[in-house]
């Protein structure tokens, strides 16, 4: 595969090409500012102002291109890396593409908890996770490996059981099947190669990383502003979960103060209240764009 810029310095990063991971992927690689030729059509996508190209695969192949380095970080879900056992490093957690890998069987029948699965059939995309999960509880099972559409082993008599990806559990329904037990928690992960890198490509991670933080921390930040009395700013301060102090600005009203800073998303609507309480007016909430922590 010829290179399309110097493998030393510039960092390859391995992306899902179509599928459940790749919008959010992509929205959060343009969220930091990385521009990018159409990546619908090609394999290999450079970037015009920061020094990455996109590699766009398979997810399951992921976690081999990260290990081998001919990628040096890629984003994939904890599902395929940890199947695959790849040698790489989960570098951050990225709260999308969450599943769980579970087991499940025919609502009616007889296979009701993890031990009633021994000595049965077990249809499933993980057979190396499924594996070790039933190996670590001493149950004897025989794998049926299957690359989709597994829910409809059982119907079709191909197993008596199956081990999949769950996310709302609409095809577990849909296919008469009840969710018994779960094996893995899973979401969206960068890992990171652990073959040596040089130090350029180490600072262009560091680099990468700041951007990417920070523009995760503003998607669950809110920038507010309100009015208060100068007599409030102190409870106010107790208040408000900021970073740092907050900003005060005298108004043109005597002892009025405008006060500004960031909170996090998740504790805007309880702070708001006791803002309220302890005379604040003139709440505004606004999103941000991006910080740099
Ligand atoms: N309900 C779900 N079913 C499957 N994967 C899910 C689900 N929810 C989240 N995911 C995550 O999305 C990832 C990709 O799912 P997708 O269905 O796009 O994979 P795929 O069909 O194997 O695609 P590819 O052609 O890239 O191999 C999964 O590995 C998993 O981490
Ligand atoms: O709990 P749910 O929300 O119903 O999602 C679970 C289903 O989604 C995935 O299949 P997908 O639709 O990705 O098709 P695929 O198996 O061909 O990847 C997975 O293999 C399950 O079948
Ligand atoms: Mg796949």
């Amino acid at each position: 595969m010829n290179r399309t810029k110097d493998s030393s310095t510039s960092l390859r990063i391995a992306i899902q090409k179509s599928g459940r991971l790749t919008d959010k992927t992509i929205a959060l690689l343009e969220g930091i500012g990385i521009d990018f030729d159409n990546y619908k059509r090609n394999l290999i996508v450079k970037t015009r102002n920061f020094d990455v190209e996109l590699l766009l695969l398979r997810d399951d192949d992921i976690p081999e291109y990260v290990q081998d380095g001919v990628c040096d970080l890629g984003f994939v879900g904890a599902n395929e890396t940890q199947e695959t056992g790849a040698d790489v490093t989960p570098i951050r957690d990225l709260g999308y593409g969450k599943c769980r890998l579970s087991l499940a069987a025919p609502k009616n029948g007889s296979i009701k908890k993890p031990e009633d699965f021994a000595g049965k059939k077990v249809a499933t995309s993980y057979p190396n996770l499924t594996r070790s999960f039933f190996k670590e509880r001493g149950i004897d099972i025989q794998i049926i490996e299957i690359s989709g559409a597994v829910e409809i082993a059982p119907q079709l008599e191909v197993a008596d059981a199956i081990v999949d990806l769950v996310s709302t559990g609409g095809t577990l329904r849909a296919n008469g099947l009840v969710e018994l037990d779960t094996i893995l928690e899973s979401q969206t992960q960068l890992i990171r190669t652990n073959k040596e890198l040089s130090p350029g490509k180490q600072q262009l991670i560091e680099k990468f990383l700041v951007r990417m933080d920070g523009h995760q921390q503003a998607a669950q930040s809110r920038y507010i502003m309100m009015n208060a009395p100068v007599a409030a700013v102190e409870k106010i301060k107790e208040i408000i979960p900021s970073m740092k102090s907050p900003t005060v600005m005298p108004l043109a009203e005597e002892d009025m103060v405008a006060v500004h800073t960031v909170i996090p998303l998740e504790k805007f609507w309880s702070v708001m209240e006791e803002l309220k309480e302890a005379g604040a007016s003139d709440i505004v909430m606004l999103p941000i764009e991006s910080m740099i922590l």
